[in-house]
């Protein structure tokens, strides 16, 4: 299926996920469709490692984490940030390393206080191979943590491989 692209979001500077000056992390990056639903791209390489040659399953629960947590976001104006309280996985293939994955996520449920969502991890060829669904409690930045946009490089970052359309 193609998902045409229409936003993509801000990177950090540690995160991680996706701070980009992160050289242990996975410099994902996150990408709003036209049908509502969050696209996560990143290539995991031989430090995400469990067993050889597999993502270890910690890094992929944390890339599906922040990916449904960041699909509260898509599509509006106004910032909603969610803390994690409630995360489940079933891991279905092994995940293996240097090639690009695709995390899709999209909110299933939110009230003024919480939101619910689901995602999962999508292998090159297609095949699921973990889902996820969230909970998360809605709260202001400056109750999560003491952040400094300027300091944190909390920015969107163009890149010549920002992709139009995310064929999955
Ligand atoms: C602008 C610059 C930004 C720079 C950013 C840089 C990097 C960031 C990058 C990306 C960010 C973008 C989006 C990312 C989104 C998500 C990604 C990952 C997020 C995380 O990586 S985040 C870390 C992991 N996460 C924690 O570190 C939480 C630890 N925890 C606590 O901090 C407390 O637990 C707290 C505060 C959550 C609540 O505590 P509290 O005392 O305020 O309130 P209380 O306990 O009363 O709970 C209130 C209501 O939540 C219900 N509730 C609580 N826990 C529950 C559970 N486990 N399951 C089901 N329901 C639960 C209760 O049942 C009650 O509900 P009710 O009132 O209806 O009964």
């Amino acid at each position: 299926m193609q998902h045409r692209i229409v936003k993509k979001q801000y990177n950090s500077k540690l995160c991680f996920i996706c701070g980009l000056k992160n050289g242990s992390g996975l410099q994902a990056s996150f990408y709003e469709t036209e049908g509502g639903e969050l696209i996560a791209t990143f290539t995991p390489s031989d430090e995400h490692q469990s067993y050889p040659g597999r993502l270890h399953g910690g890094i992929a629960s944390a890339i599906l984490d922040e990916t449904i947590g960041r699909a509260i976001l898509v599509g509006r104006e106004e910032e909603i940030w969610g803390i994690t309280i409630d995360l489940s996985l079933s891991y279905k293939k092994p995940i293996p390393l240097g090639v690009e994955l695709k995390v899709v996520g999209r909110i299933t449920e939110e009230n003024s206080r919480f939101f619910h969502g689901t995602g999962e991890i999508v292998l090159p060829g297609g095949e699921v191979a973990v889902t996820g669904k969230g909970k998360y409690l809605k709260a202001p930045l400056d109750k999560i943590a003491d952040f400094d946009r300027d300091a944190q490089e909390w920015a969107v970052v163009a890149s010549e491989r920002d992709p139009e359309i995310i064929d999955i």
